[in-house]
């Protein structure tokens, strides 16, 4: 049965309302799976409407074409539209009907609001006391104030322990001194910092008595709040065009011995008595909180950056005619190549697998947070800094990969600035470096794993978590013929086969005679492998866990093919671990090559209803060659004469050095 993908519309390109018709499932359905409710998705698509008819919020002019400064004034002239017009578009209260207001409106290249709602007031949330809430938090909320958050610096931003940054404590003034004591110590990257942030949550090593007490978080006007000018003490700035966010003001800041009131501590876990007397927090990571929110928050949004991308590629290879199969008198669409196929559906059933374990992850998230603050429990902390820290890497790896294999997919128009792709590529990947360094963050996973499997030996196994119990599983083979349940176990076969083989190898070298660190560093390769591995599974049970529960009978069966797809796509991919010992034979290989071959099959009557299911809308996509209307090689002709290279004939630059040029060769 064909189901009417909601995206038909008369006049569209035929090729795409072809595909359109083959759908069997409903779009509007899919969306409800994507965004976890109905009232979410529909709420989208009337947000969406509702702005294009407010001319001012859209862009004036496309965004490639306009440079570092008119991108950063476009993008704050739209959130001021956008600010008189909040209350009438969405419920201010929800924050997914946000979320996806700022997506359409404000797009992904940057604004001057993009920490404060992303790490500004949700470190206040997070770090705040009741006092400073009441100080701080309306008005952050309000946009009384603009904020901020500046922890990274010039020379360190990783290795946490090292920020150069200092606070030290005065008791006879009751302040705080901001230093910034050599140039490596000046705060660099935060976004929004350079030119929009009037505040910031500033993480400096705290100081008592000459004691260092390590990083801690301070709530730090930084300029004027009438004139905006820096106040005096603080040096602060843009740090230059970067590979994509331009229309953002990611920026570096200095003080120079500046004073902030004792209050300014951010003090919900722990503070310093006016005396001096340091209290301790429940949890000696707790000040690191809004960074697990973030992370534990991206594998969604670079789910959805992924979708952008492959609902580009994908509807492009639907109107792209080029080749022929068997009939030679009609050139084919090549999105009926097998190798386009498996080029772009393993990344469409990876955008669905991260959009879904990120749901589950920022539950996990919620959770953790209202145990920490009804009961001060933080218990999960641990659990929870080792599954996002391999969450956050694996994801934002895939996604760089699979974006930029939508990009090649679209052949030469796909490294045009018209496919938006580039961008989307700059986004995504920045995702690989903040919010912790990838293979830093591997590492992190891999002490919990090390940790996990010590716990195993030294027969303690009853203290593992859920997440880690198979790593004291004994192996069975496995027939992987009985449903997604035989993938999982032959997944975590190979995930505890490698998590122990590091594991063993560290600890020889220890027993060898090397240090804990150097026998760490020796092994390290081999437990980033373990951490993308495990991470990858817990990937792989939140996927079948959320295809289990869909009760739409057509979504299920559509995405029950893209999962079969995913589950044979990662075990090809890692299947080497489990061929090397013989505990997978080269029949199931076999096995799985052909499942995969023929998910492909299934998958391609809907490829294109999948993405459409995103219901990104043209102004969310910004890309001229993945429009809903398919009209490519008209709408590419208009973009490329609206370039401002066209506007004359003549360049002046024609007639100042390549006349002249030319006159010369002549003489
Ligand atoms: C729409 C687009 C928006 C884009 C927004 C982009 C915004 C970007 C913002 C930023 O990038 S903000 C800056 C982010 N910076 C980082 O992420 C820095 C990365 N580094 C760290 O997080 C830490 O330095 C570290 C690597 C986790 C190490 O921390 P630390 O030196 O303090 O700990 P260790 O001594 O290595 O470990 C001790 C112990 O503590 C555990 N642990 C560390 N962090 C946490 C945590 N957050 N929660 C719980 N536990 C933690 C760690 O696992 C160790 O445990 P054991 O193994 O000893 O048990
Ligand atoms: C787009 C973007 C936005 C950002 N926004 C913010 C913001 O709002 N606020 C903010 O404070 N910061 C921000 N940052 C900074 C960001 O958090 C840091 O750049 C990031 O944490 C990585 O730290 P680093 O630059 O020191 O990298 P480095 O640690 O210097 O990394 C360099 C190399 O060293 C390796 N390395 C480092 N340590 C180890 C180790 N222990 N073991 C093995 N390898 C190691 C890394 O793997 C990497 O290959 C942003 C960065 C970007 C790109």
């Amino acid at each position: 049965m064909a189901f009417l993908n909601k995206e038909i519309r008369d006049g569209d390109n035929q090729d795409l309302t072809e595909e359109r018709r083959t759908a069997t499932f409903d779009t509007d359905k899919m969306a409800e799976v994507i965004y976890g409710s109905e009232k979410l998705a529909r709420r989208r698509r009337e947000i969406s409407h509702a702005v294009s008819r407010i001319p001012e919020l859209a862009d004036s002019r496309p965004l490639p074409f306009l440079d570092r400064f008119e991108k950063v004034t476009e993008g704050t002239r739209k959130l001021s539209v956008l600010d008189r017009h909040l209350a009438e578009l969405i419920d201010v209260n929800d924050n997914g009907e946000a979320l996806h207001l700022y997506h359409e409106v404000m797009g992904m290249e940057g604004h001057p609001l993009a920490l404060h709602e992303v790490m500004f007031v949700p470190a206040l949330i997070g770090q705040a006391s009741d006092e400073q809430y009441e100080k701080w938090l309306g008005r952050a909320k309000r946009r009384e104030i603009i904020g901020c958050y500046a922890q990274t610096e010039l020379g360190h931003g990783s290795n946490l322990r090292k920020l150069e940054t200092t606070a030290t404590y005065t008791p006879s003034t009751q302040e705080f001194i901001l230093h910034t004591p050599t140039i490596t110590a000046l705060k660099w990257w935060p976004g929004a910092l350079g030119k929009s942030s009037n505040y910031a949550v500033v993480v400096a090593d705290l100081i008592i008595k000459d004691k260092s007490y390590g990083p801690h978080p301070f709530i730090v006007q930084l300029r004027d709040e009438k004139t905006h000018q820096p106040l005096p003490g603080i040096t602060v700035g843009d740090i230059g065009p970067k590979m994509a966010f331009n229309g953002g003001d990611n920026g570096y800041l200095g003080f120079d011995n500046f004073r902030i009131p004792r209050e300014n501590l951010l003090n919900r876990h722990s503070r310093v008595e006016a005396d001096g007397t340091y209290v301790r927090p429940p949890h000696a990571k707790i000040g690191h909180s809004a960074m697990i929110r973030v992370r534990s928050h991206m594998a969604t949004g670079q789910g959805w950056l992924l979708g952008h991308a492959l609902t580009i590629a994908i509807r492009y290879s639907a109107v792209r005619i080029q080749g022929f199969l068997e009939d030679k008198s009609h050139e084919v669409k090549v999105l009926d190549y097998q190798t386009q196929q498996h080029r772009l559906f393993p990344a469409i059933a990876r955008a669905y697998a991260f959009i879904f374990c990120g749901f589950e992850t920022i539950r996990l998230y919620d959770q953790l947070i209202l145990d920490m603050n009804s009961n001060g429990n933080t218990s999960g902390m641990a659990d929870l800094h080792a599954l996002t820290s391999g969450l956050k890497s694996v994801v934002t790896h895939f996604v760089g990969q699979g974006i930029e294999q939508a990009r090649m997919a679209c052949g030469g128009h796909g490294y045009s600035m018209a496919s938006y792709i580039s961008e989307i590529y700059g986004v995504a990947i920045g995702g690989c470096t903040y919010e912790g360094e990838n293979m830093v963050m591997l590492l992190q996973l891999a002490r919990y794993l090390v940790k996990s499997v010590e716990l195993v030996k030294s027969g303690k196994a009853n203290q593992l978590g859920p997440m880690v119990a198979y790593l004291a599983v004994a192996d069975h083979k496995v027939n992987l013929a009985t449903g997604p349940d035989s993938y999982v176990k032959m997944f975590q076969y190979i995930s505890k086969r490698q998590s122990w083989k590091a594991t063993e190898k560290f600890l020889k070298f220890m027993e060898n005679g090397d240090s804990r660190d150097v026998a760490w560093n020796k092994t390290a390769v081999e437990l980033t492998r373990a951490s993308r591995l495990h991470t990858r599974l817990y990937i792989m049970e939140t996927f079948i866990r959320r295809v289990e529960s869909v009760t739409d009978i057509p979504v299920k069966s559509a995405l029950t093919d893209l999962l079969n797809l995913h589950l044979n796509y990662e075990l090809l991919d890692v299947a080497s671990y489990a061929l090397e010992d013989g505990f997978m034979s080269s029949n199931q290989m076999d096995f799985i090559k052909n499942q995969l071959y023929s998910s492909l099959e299934k998958i391609r009557p809907n490829a294109v209803s999948l993405v459409d299911s995103f219901q990104f809308s043209d102004m969310q996509l910004r890309s001229v060659l993945g429009r809903r209307d398919g009209h490519v090689y008209q709408n590419l002709f208009d973009w490329a004469k609206s370039s401002p290279l066209n506007k004359t004939d003549v360049l002046p630059s024609v007639t100042q050095y390549l006349k002249p040029m030319m006159e010369k060769a002549k003489l």
